[in-house]
C-alpha cells in the first residue's frame, strides 16, 4: 500500500465509499443529503491523501483548486462523489467514487469504487471486458440530461440508449458490458471522467474526445466538456458521426 498506488487509489475510494452508505442511512432526504454525502466523502479522501501522499497535490470537485498543482509531478483528481442527485435517491446504486493519480502528463492509476453495487473497478486489477454480444450496441447516457446528438447518432448507427446517472458508472457500464459506449458532451470536469478513463484505458477500452483527440488533464482549466469511452470497434464511427454533425 505504501508504494502501490492502485492499491491506495481502490482503497481510498471504498473508504469514502463506506462513509456514503453509513450516510445514506440516516434519515436525511434531498439537498440535505447531497450536501452530506459530498462533505462526507470529500472528508474521507482529503484526510487520507494528508496522511499516505502528504507530497501530492489534489484536484478536486469538493476544494478550492490550488494551482500549485500546474508545476506537482504527481496529482490526485477526485470526484469524492459523483452522480450526487442519485446518491440522494435511495435505493439507486448508480452513483460512485473517484479517485485518480496523474504523474507528469499522464494518468497512472485510478479506482472508481460504486459502493451500493459492493463493486470497485481500479488499475491494479484491469477488468476483463467480455467480447461483444450480438445485438444492437447500446450507448449510456444521463438519466437527466442526456445530449440531444447522442440519440441523433443512436439513431444513425441502429444504437440503443441506456440512461443512468453518474459518469464513472457510465464508464463502468461499457467496461461491465451493460454498455458498449458512453459518448458524452455539453459539461463535464476533469474530476467527473478521470479516475473513470484511468480504468477505461486499463482495460483496453477507446478513451478520446468527441473529435478523437487525446484527453488530457491537469490542465488550468478545470472544464473537460466531451469525451468518448468505447469498445474500440466502436470509435471510428462515432468520431466520423461527431465530426459530421457536431454535438449541437
Ligand atoms: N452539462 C454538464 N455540465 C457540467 N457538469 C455536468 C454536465 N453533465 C454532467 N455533468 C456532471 O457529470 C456527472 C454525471 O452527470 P450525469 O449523471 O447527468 O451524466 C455529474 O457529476 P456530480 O454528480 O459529481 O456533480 C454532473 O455534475
Ligand atoms: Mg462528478
Amino acid at each position: 500500500m505504501a508504494n502501490d498506488d492502485h492499491a491506495f487509489a481502490a482503497w481510498a475510494a471504498e473508504q469514502a465509499g463506506t462513509r456514503l452508505l453509513e450516510v445514506r442511512t440516516q434519515g436525511l432526504e434531498g439537498r440535505e443529503l447531497k450536501d452530506a454525502g459530498d462533505a462526507a466523502a470529500q472528508a474521507v479522501l482529503a484526510q487520507l491523501l494528508a496522511e499516505h501522499r502528504p507530497d501530492d497535490s489534489v484536484l478536486s470537485e469538493e476544494a478550492s483548486d490550488d494551482k500549485s498543482r500546474l508545476q506537482a509531478d504527481r496529482v490526485w483528481i477526485i470526484d469524492p462523489l459523483d452522480g450526487t442527485r442519485e446518491f440522494s435517491e435511495p435505493p439507486r446504486d448508480d452513483w460512485a467514487v473517484h479517485v485518480a493519480l496523474w504523474e507528469r502528463g499522464e494518468l497512472t492509476a485510478g479506482a472508481v469504487a460504486q459502493p451500493a453495487l459492493g463493486e470497485t473497478f481500479h488499475t491494479g486489477a484491469p477488468p476483463v471486458v467480455a467480447p461483444r454480444g450480438d445485438g444492437a450496441p447500446r450507448i449510456a447516457v444521463s438519466r437527466t440530461r442526456p445530449p440531444a446528438f447522442v440519440q441523433a447518432l443512436a439513431e444513425e448507427i441502429g444504437a440503443e440508449l441506456v440512461p443512468m446517472g453518474s459518469a464513472g458508472v457510465k464508464v463502468m457500464s461499457v467496461v461491465r458490458d451493460v454498455a458498449d459506449a458512453y459518448v458524452h458532451a455539453g459539461g463535464q470536469y476533469q474530476w467527473d471522467n478521470a479516475a473513470p478513463v484511468a480504468v477505461a484505458r486499463a482495460a483496453g477500452l477507446h478513451c478520446s474526445r468527441v473529435d478523437g483527440s487525446t484527453i488530457v488533464y491537469n490542465e488550468d482549466d478545470t472544464s473537460l466538456p466531451d469525451l468518448i469511452v468505447c469498445r474500440p470497434e466502436l470509435a471510428d464511427q462515432i468520431v466520423a458521426f461527431v465530426r459530421r454533425h457536431g454535438t449541437d
